[in-house]
């Protein structure tokens, strides 16, 4: 029997991979998470070893997708989106310290960890869809990263036409052209008046809409798509493993802001890798940090900080974990959400908190903290940090982990996305890869829009009118 997906709420049908992943979110508001989780034994765990990335990938994904791809096609999609990447291990582990080490996630074609799965997801939308003679219209919120990996997947694609909402002016410089300089007519950047939990709400709130769903067939490419998670799996299993699991435990430190990578982290632990803790970091915008430590999930206003896309308050993928740590009690996450949506809180029993408490710690880091961590470790290793994976760094520091058990921080960004922040803490100002130099005099495309929901559709819907009178 094919895996199916059901939604954290429980009120939405239960769907099959394709569907799932071109539903983006389930039709009662909730998110999709496989029915069961699938197990990979620890021979296969251990059969990773020195194995290329995509045939790893291709083993992780292949039972969350069942009979929904061939698997010769999916094999084929994997091998390319790997191979847009610019290091040959696609996601290599550099040492900085004795059992301590840096997973790089940015060597993909935007220098940040969400074409890992981007260039997969984009793939395998394409593929759903043109099985089923469809188009979509993407719609997505981004803190300045997802939504340069997005457009950079999806431009030029003719099944999709994609919508990125971002916070007006609370993005770097080169997250910001990295949006607005494809000249792509299927691609548009839209700076709203708000920050990234508006941007995030506003597209929530489309998907909710239902009859401007149906109408414009709205996918999402958010973490909200089961299959974006799915393919952040992957790389906790390659660099564990490259450490010596599943003979030895592994200790993950995740820079969170929307709760996805590090999800995928704990995804990867229920399939069968021995992960040890796994650590939230959080910069100052530090809800996810204060509800570990007291139970209570209370949104704040959003700080500004040197780590842009971690501005988050409002993380989605804490629903899936809410759904699973609570024994998958749908009702407790109908009503957790209710009580989020009508006093910005929520509190989490005493068994649920226990048993995500089993699995993960987490800490903040503020902006002195990130600061001296860039320019400490450049003195000290050479290595230059950008200040999302300088947050994991300065938690890591301090998150009481077992010295012997080997610590992996993810490094979720190259630090030339950020060169102000960086220069400032290191006196080093890094330089954009060579394929992305022209992106900083190129022109720019972008749309400003009110954080309004009407305008928005209305705003979509006529875009995406024009481009699909243009393409049919
Ligand atoms: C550079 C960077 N680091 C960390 C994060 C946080 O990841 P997540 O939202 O999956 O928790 C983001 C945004 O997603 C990011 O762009
Ligand atoms: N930090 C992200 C925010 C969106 O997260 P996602 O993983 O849900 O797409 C960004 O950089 O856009």
């Amino acid at each position: 029997m094919p895996l199916a997906y059901v939604s954290t709420r429980g009120e939405a049908p239960a769907l099959g991979f394709a569907d799932a992943m071109l539903a983006g979110l389930a039709r009662d508001g909730g998110l999709y998470v496989p029915e069961a989780w699938p197990r990979l034994s620890e021979e296969t765990i251990a059969g990773f070893a020195g194995r290329p990335y995509a045939e790893v990938a291709e083993a992780v994904v292949a039972p969350y997708v069942g009979d929904a791809i061939a698997p010769e096609k999916l094999r084929e999609m994997i091998r390319e989106a790997y191979a847009s990447f610019r290091h040959p291990a696609v996601a290599p582990l550099v040492q900085t310290a004795p059992n301590r080490f840096i997973l790089e996630l940015f060597h993909g074609p935007t220098i940040a960890f969400k074409d890992v799965a981007m260039q997969l997801l984009a793939r395998l939308m394409d593929h759903a869809l043109a099985e089923r003679g469809q188009r979509t219209t993407i719609i997505g919120a981004t803190s300045g990263d997802t939504g340069g990996a997005a457009i950079e997947a999806f431009r030029g694609r003719a099944r999709a036409d994609v919508f990125i909402l971002m916070p007006h002016g609370k993005v770097s410089d080169v997250q910001r052209r990295q949006m607005t300089t494809a000249p792509d007519d299927n691609v548009h950047a839209i700076a709203v008046d708000g920050s990234f939990d508006d941007c995030q709400a506003l597209v929530k709130a489309a998907f909710n809409h239902h009859a401007f769903r149906d109408r414009m067939s709205l996918g999402g490419v958010n973490s909200i798509n089961w299959a974006r998670v799915l393919a952040q799996a992957v790389y906790y299993f390659t660099a564990a493993v490259a450490l010596g699991a599943p003979r030895r435990a592994v200790d993950f430190v995740v820079p969170t802001g929307n709760f996805g990578d590090v999800f995928a982290g704990y995804v990867a632990k229920k399939m069968g890798l021995p992960i040890g803790r796994l650590v939230v970091a959080t910069n100052v915008n530090d809800i996810l940090a204060r509800t570990l430590e007291t139970g209570r999930y209370e949104v704040r206003g959003v700080t500004p900080t040197t780590s842009p896309s971690m501005d988050i308050q409002v993380s989605s993928n804490f629903e899936r974990l809410l759904f699973d740590a609570s024994g998958r009690d749908a009702a407790a996450v109908r009503r957790a959400m209710a009580s989020l949506g009508q006093s910005g809180a929520f509190a989490l029993d005493e068994a649920t908190l226990a048993a995500i408490r089993a699995d993960f710690d987490a800490g903040r880091a503020d902006e002195e903290e990130v600061a001296e961590t860039i320019g400490r470790t450049y003195r000290e290793t050479g290595y230059l940090l950008d200040p999302h994976t300088a947050v994991g760094c300065a938690v890591a520091g301090k998150a009481g982990l077992d010295p012997a058990t080997p610590t992996v921080v993810l490094a979720t960004a190259h630090p030339a996305k950020f060169p102000d922040a960086v220069e400032a803490a290191s006196g080093i100002r890094p330089e954009l890869p060579a394929h992305l130099s022209e992106i900083m005099t190129a022109p720019e495309r972008i749309n400003q829009l009110p954080n309004d929901l009407g305008e928005l559709e209305a705003f979509v819907e006529k875009r995406a009118r024009i481009a699909r009178d243009a393409a049919a």
